[in-house]
This record gives structure tokens, C-alpha cells and sequence, in this order.
């Protein structure tokens, strides 16, 4: 894992874009994995910028989303497919049917689920995958004890995690989903590369497990130490817990210029 400690949530969002800019530039047609929450906006609002200053295009790209609440009413706000095209699909040119997410009013869940792993392995596979974690150390909806192996299926939401997500509801948490389709921790560690961004103080305690915890189901993103190619972009406040801080610092500020996230 490589760790960037940041001053800024908007440098995380830029040096996210960078990556997704220069991989869309090597592979117009390349398969981005977005992920909903307030953590990846810096992101989309600068791919936003760099496509409405022409820099990049996302119109051969193809788009997958990490998860989707069951039980809510087609089209309500606050919905992850609705949320995504707010948010990031409808300000560039990424095509309406390329974006695919998880089809959270299914009558038949399983079927919808394994169709959807079916349809990124037809895609070929994730090569940018965006993460957020969740205070409990979740990515996606992997709530802890979720098993390393898990593909796209039904989870039920932790208490916190529904009191976290409140605000997005006007704060009542009665009206936060109890279930959600999400990508298995095995779903996303086939992703190409991982970009996981956390900032504020709310995340230090997930950071600190993430980074240089053990390995643990009760920590779900630490699976992410076994990744081949996962970048974690913190904020100053995100990193507050970690011992190795100042390494990670001196190895961000000596990375040789040629190299990329
Ligand atoms: N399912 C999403 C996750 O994908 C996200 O990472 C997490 C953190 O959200 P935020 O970035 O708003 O803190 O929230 C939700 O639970």
C-alpha cells in the first residue's frame, strides 16, 4: 500500500483525477469503479473540471458503482445510482448505459447480484476502483465480519453505519435502509488498482486498522494490505493515529518524479 498524507481534501481529489485522467488518456475505454459517500467528491468535481476544460473524456469509459440501499422507492434522492449521476455521471459525457449499478429493487436479489459480478467480469474487469471507508473499517457496504471472499450480495447495515448515513436523510434514521447490495471484499480486491480516500478526524480509527492493524474480518478495508496496487490518499486529520506518519510523509516528498500513484 502506498500512503499519501495530504493537507487538503480537494489535493486528494486531485491527485485521484490525476490517476484517473492518465489511465483514461492510456485506455479511453477503461473500467472506473465509483463509489458513492461524501469522501470521493473532490474527485468527481475535478474530473468534472478537467472535462469541461477538455481534458478528458469519459465517453468509451465504462462505470461501475460499489453498492445500492434496498427498499428504497425508484428515483429517491438519495439513492446510489441517483446520487452518482448527480453527483458525477450527468456533469461529464460517460454514456447512460455505461454506467451500471447494483439493481437495489430486484425481485430476485442473488440473480441480480451475481449478474452484476457477471457484467464487470464481461467489462473486464475493474482498473480504477474509488474507495471510502466507514468509521467501522467498512468499503462498499462490508460491514466488519464480512468474509474476504464475499462477491456482490444482500448485507444488512450496522447501527452506526445507519446513524453515519442519517444525514443524508434528514437525520431520521428510520428512514435509512436496513439493507443494501454491495460488492464482496473478494469483488473489489480484483479491481486493478484501489484509490481509497479518507479525510477528517471521524476516520482515524479505521485509517489506523487499515494501515497498520492486523489483518482482521472485524476491520473489513484491511483486506486492502494484501492488494497489489492500493493507493490511500488521508487528510492530515484522517492520518492524526498513525505511528508511521512521518515515513509515510518522507516517502511521498522522495518518490521519484517519474513514478505514478
Ligand atoms: N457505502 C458507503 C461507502 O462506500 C462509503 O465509503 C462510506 C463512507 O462515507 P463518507 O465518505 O461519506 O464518509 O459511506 C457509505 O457507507
Amino acid at each position: 500500500m502506498e500512503i499519501v498524507i495530504l493537507e487538503e481534501a480537494a489535493e486528494l481529489g486531485r491527485l485521484a483525477a490525476d490517476a484517473i485522467v492518465a489511465l483514461l488518456q492510456h485506455r479511453p475505454g477503461a473500467v472506473l469503479g465509483l463509489a458513492t459517500g461524501s469522501s470521493p467528491l473532490p474527485v468527481y468535481d475535478e474530473l468534472v473540471r478537467r472535462h469541461e476544460a477538455g481534458e478528458v473524456s469519459f465517453a468509451q469509459a465504462r462505470a461501475f458503482t460499489l453498492d445500492e440501499y434496498v427498499g428504497l422507492p425508484p428515483g429517491h434522492p438519495e439513492g446510489y445510482r441517483t446520487v452518482i449521476e448527480r453527483e458525477f455521471a450527468s456533469r461529464v459525457d460517460l454514456p447512460a448505459n455505461a454506467l451500471h449499478t447494483p439493481d437495489g429493487a430486484a425481485q430476485d436479489i442473488p440473480a441480480a447480484c451475481a449478474a452484476y459480478d457477471a457484467a464487470i467480469a464481461a467489462a473486464g474487469g475493474i482498473d480504477l476502483q474509488i474507495l471510502g471507508i466507514g468509521t467501522d473499517g467498512h468499503i462498499a457496504f462490508n460491514e466488519p465480519g464480512s468474509s474476504f471472499a464475499s462477491r456482490t450480495r444482500i448485507k444488512t447495515l450496522m447501527h452506526q453505519t445507519r446513524v453515519d448515513n442519517a444525514r443524508f436523510f434528514d437525520d431520521d434514521l428510520d428512514a435509512v435502509p436496513v439493507h443494501c447490495l454491495t460488492q464482496g471484499l473478494g469483488t473489489i480486491m480484483e479491481a486493478r488498482h484501489v484509490v481509497l480516500l479518507a479525510t477528517g478526524e471521524g476516520k482515524a480509527e479505521a485509517v489506523q486498522h487499515l494501515v497498520e492493524g492486523p489483518v482482521s474480518a472485524m476491520w473489513p478495508a484491511t483486506i486492502l494490505q494484501h492488494h497489489p496496487h492500493a493507493t490511500i490518499l488521508l487528510d492530515e486529520a484522517a492520518a492524526g493515529r498513525l505511528t508511521l506518519a512521518p515515513y509515510f510523509r518522507q516517502s511521498w516528498e522522495t518518490k521519484p518524479a517519474w513514478q505514478g500513484l
